[in-house]
């Protein structure tokens, strides 16, 4: 078992000194090379616990560990990438790159090489002496893309990597994606506020529930990937997830019940 929450809790202190329950008793288990996404309203604490699996945050109460081990911090083996790509704008796009595998005391060809492979993969291969600033922001997202799985991590931590993106770029993304973690196979969490997005690539959904953040239901979506979303079998898990979906917006809204 790769990544396990048991009985995690998660409490915030506001300015005003109220305590707030981010999350709360979580039990959560993701395999080694699954991809699993994290969906659910504003405010259910999908980030807080990305953020504890990741080692940016300690839980108040219970374990997160990962391959049988207590996460105390970030380690290099496990990878987050954020929304709003985190390179350096000083940087060329091969430096971006290479700075993770340079800072990791990786030889400097061997490094050069393998940031140029993942350029490539991601289809950048020629942009390798441009910087950030001359690029749109589905190609920034794809350097740090290529950047993260340069350092070839078990576990990659995606925070809604695309919300940024417009439709057309976030669906050529979520296939590379695919296409990337089906040859590599690291184990995936990925936050996302796009239901469809979450079907499209996760081999579950978790959908969380605020007030206190929890668990609500965990969907296996069994399709062969990539899978077509205009299939029978994809509206039918796009229903399923939808209703939920409804169920935990009424009861966090004390049951009026809103569409999406
Ligand atoms: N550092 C913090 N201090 C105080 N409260 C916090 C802190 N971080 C998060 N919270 C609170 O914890 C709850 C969960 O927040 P979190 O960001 O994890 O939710 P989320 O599901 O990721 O939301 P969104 O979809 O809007 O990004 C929220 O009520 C938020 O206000």
């Amino acid at each position: 078992m790769k990544i396990r929450l048991d009985s995690v809790e998660k409490r915030f202190r506001s300015a005003r000194g109220d305590e707030l329950v981010a999350l709360s008793r979580l039990d959560l288990e993701i395999g080694a090379g699954e991809f699993v996404c994290l969906v659910g309203p504003s405010g259910c604490g999908k980030t807080t616990l990305i953020n504890l699996m990741a080692g940016f945050d300690r839980p108040t109460a219970g374990t997160v560990q990962i391959d049988g081990h207590p996460v105390t911090g970030p380690d290099p083996d496990h990878i987050m990438i954020f929304q709003d790509y985190g390179l350096y704008p000083w940087k060329t796009v091969l430096g971006n790159v290479l700075f993770g595998l340079q800072a990791k005391g990786m030889k400097e060809s061997e490094a050069r090489e393998r940031a140029n492979a993942y350029l490539d993969l991601v289809g950048l291969g020629r942009f390798a002496g441009s910087h950030p600033h001359e690029l749109s922001g589905g190609m920034k997202q794809r350097v740090a893309i290529a950047r993260a799985l340069a350092m070839e991590p078990s576990v990659l931590f995606m925070d809604e990597p695309f919300a940024a993106l417009d439709a057309f770029t976030r669906l050529r993304l979520q296939d590379e994606v695919l296409r990337l973690w089906e040859e590599k196979r690291p184990t995936v969490v990925f936050v996302t506020h796009d239901l469809d997005e979450a079907i499209y690539l996760g081999g579950r959904v978790v959908l969380m529930a605020p007030d206190p953040g929890r668990v609500s239901k965990v969907l296996t979506v069994d399709l062969p990937r990539p899978c077509d979303r205009t299939s029978d079998a994809f509206a039918t898990y796009r229903r399923e997830l939808f209703e939920e979906f409804h169920l935990v917006h009424r009861e966090a809204a004390g049951e009026v019940a809103y569409s999406i």
